[in-house]
């Protein structure tokens, strides 16, 4: 059947194929982009070959027959056969009948129970309909004996009573209501089988029977008619597939609509959605259901059945014929076969979360970069298993903070400070905070603290506990922490005095005294920038006293330092070849003094010193080859500092 003439529908192009499509939350609801599609020609994504695979396998399974109590239903083509795949974040797939149009029937049961749900909140709701799977037939006459209650929302008893809810609040109105919401999960506007809906009006006793007996009961309280009227046309309510996939997604999208963007319910309503989903959505089968597949589900006497992982994707099936238990065959079938296949069955997937720990170590064994003299960096090699040093990664959880905790105390020797960087972390849990915060409280007990190095955006700007301390990024945490070793006892040369700078090495007096007048003393205040990136450099720089960093941006973080530097280091040696701009920003860490030689000074020193300019660009050539032997683990030729 066409869809509505006003609307774009992802996925237009298909009708039997297959097709993988991404839609992108827009003003339009289910626009559509296809990445697959090269010179006319649909490229199938290996997601749509795996589904249609599955597909293929199941359609010889002839088992089972459509409906026929609601004469209508015994219309239904049973050859027909479709599956789609919709992603949390909005990924198509779909193989099959995806666009052709069934009703909705007891698929509308979650849907409707999170309307309730929404509106009236959960006390109100539980108070009427319990969460206690039966183990019963869809379509049972029952109560439960304790409180008169209908046991869940997921058989028609509990699903009429849920459906009165909102009858109660909206009077006439709810049905539309109700429409309205299924539209908000699948994405598009939907509307009523008016065929189906009278076919089932005109035959269905039992449900009356059932609504009068929730009028007796008080479950219901108004009008056992209006509420039967309601239920019957959300049953008839037309989908397809492909509509089921993004209600399905839009569960599994914690209640907001993958395509449309928009959010229909409230996360806490899908998750105890899902709950009764998970304990009762496949009625008298429900246990062998939990047994092979294992997630939240819902099946229709129609032949749709959808399937949720949660925070993942959506799975909808669809195939009229039904089981004993009026559940489709092949949509049970292919939902077995993929929970099995691609491991989604929570609690045998036997897969465990990767481990939060990217690496540990001590600041003996990774130190900060900077710059330091020998005898200091002896006694953070001694003192440093004092640090521990974790990177995280991933999404820390309980699960993963617990063993970062562990991993922590369990530390031989004891450590007094633990660094604990958060920059490969994806997801940060809200239920970890307390234990980052005794953390730090522990280790202040022990004389020390925990240190965190996190973006602002990972962890707000506020202060995270009395003992815990907050870096932009490793290294200053690092830096922080041989600081505190070293405390007052550094043997860092503070300051050194020109004559006596590195790059001037072997000049004679009198030499030294003809360079001076080129130079000029400059003092940098902390924050200050020496040299910007993209900017050009304003000369050579040779520092004689403070600390500056070298930083270079990281995207989504804040600026990482590549390298220190310290009072004997030369900056912007590059200059001397020309006029060139800062590949980085180098930005004093505190007070810091130097002597520049200025660009425009440069050609004349060239002329008139010939001898001078050499021997200080070979000093600053040994200056850089030293730095090379550093780095790449050659002992230094030139004393640090
Ligand atoms: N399981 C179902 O899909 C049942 C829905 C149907 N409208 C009924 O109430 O009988």
């Amino acid at each position: 059947m066409d869809p509505p003439p006003t609307l774009v529908r992802a996925g237009a192009v298909r009708h039997g194929g297959g097709s993988a499509s991404r839609a992108r939350p827009s003003g339009r609801p289910g626009t559509v982009r296809h990445p697959g599609r090269a010179g006319g020609v649909t490229q199938e994504s290996p997601v749509v070959a795996l589904l249609r695979r599955i597909l293929d396998e199941n359609s010889g399974l002839d088992e089972g027959s459509v409906a026929t109590y609601i004469p209508e239903l015994a219309k239904a083509d049973p050859s027909r056969f479709g599956i789609c795949l919709v992603t949390a974040d909005g990924a198509v797939y779909e193989v099959g009948d995806t666009r052709s149009e069934f009703t909705i029937q007891s698929i509308s049961k979650p849907f409707a129970y999170a309307l309730a749900l929404d509106e009236l909140g959960p006390d109100e709701v539980l108070a009427r309909v319990g969460v206690e799977p039966t183990g019963d037939a869809f379509n049972e006459i029952s109560l439960d004996p304790g409180t008169g209650m209908p046991s869940n929302p997921m058989i028609n008893a509990g699903a009429i009573t849920t459906t009165g809810l909102v009858v109660e609040r909206h009077g006439a109105e709810s049905a539309a209501d109700l429409l309205g919401v299924f539209g908000g999960f699948a994405g598009r506007a939907l509307r009523l089988d008016e065929d189906v809906y009278r076919s089932e009006r005109e035959t269905t006793h039992r449900n009356r029977a059932i609504a009068h007996l929730l009028r007796g009961s008080g479950a219901l309280r108004g009008d056992p008619e209006a509420a039967l009227d309601a239920y019957l046309r959300q049953c008839s309510v037309l989908v397809d597939a492909h509509d089921l996939g993004v209600m399905a997604a839009t569960l599994a999208a914690d209640g907001v609509n993958p395509i449309t963007g928009v959010r229909v319910v409230s996360r806490r309503t899908v998750g105890d959605v899902l709950n009764v989903m998970d304990s009762c959505g496949m009625y008298d089968s429900a246990g062998d259901w939990q047994f092979t597949v294992g997630l939240p589900a819902k099946s229709g006497v129609a032949g749709g059945v959808i399937a949720v992982v949660p925070g993942r994707f959506g799975i909808a099936v669809f195939s009229p014929p039904l089981d004993r238990h009026g559940n489709s065959v092949r949509g049970v079938a292919v939902c077995r076969q993929l929970s099995s296949e691609l491991d989604l069955h929570p609690l045998r997937s036997g897969t465990h979360a990767p481990s939060p720990l990217r690496s540990t170590s001590t600041l003996a064994g990774s130190g900060s970069i900077r710059r330091r003299p020998d005898a200091d960096l002896e006694v953070i090699a001694r003192r440093g298993s004092e640090v521990f040093v974790a990177e995280l990664q991933g999404e820390l959880d309980f699960v993963a903070a617990e063993l970062v905790v562990r991993s922590i105390l369990d530390a031989e020797p004891e450590p007094r400070f633990a660094v604990v960087d958060l920059r490969h972390v994806d997801v940060l849990h809200p239920a970890i905070a307390p234990l980052v915060v005794d953390l730090g409280d522990l280790l202040a007990a022990r004389g020390g603290g925990l240190l965190v190095s996190a973006a602002p955006d990972q962890v707000g700007d506020d202060p995270i506990g009395p003992s815990v301390k907050r870096f932009a990024d490793l290294d200053r945490a690092l830096e922080w922490c041989e600081d505190h070793l070293l405390g007052g006892a550094t043997t860092a040369p503070r300051s050194i005095a020109l004559r006596d700078h590195p790059a001037l090495a072997g000049l004679s007096g009198e030499a030294f005294d003809r360079l001076v007048p080129y130079l000029e003393p400059r003092a940098v205040a902390p924050g200050e920038a020496l040299i910007r990136r993209g900017e050009p450099i304003g000369g050579l720089f040779l520092l004689t006293s403070g600390r500056l960093s070298a930083l270079v941006p990281d995207p989504g973080h804040p600026a990482r330092r590549a390298a220190t530097l310290v009072a004997g280091m030369p900056v912007g040696e590059r200059s001397l070849v020309g006029a060139v701009d800062g590949v980085v920003d180098v930005v004093a860490d505190t007070e810091a003094e130097c002597f520049a030689l200025p660009v425009e000074r440069m050609p004349r020193l060239r002329a008139e010193e010939p001898g001078l300019v050499v021997t200080l660009v070979s000093n600053l050539l040994s200056i850089a080859a030293a730095r090379i032997d550093e780095f790449s683990g050659r002992p230094a030729a030139v004393a640090r500092g």
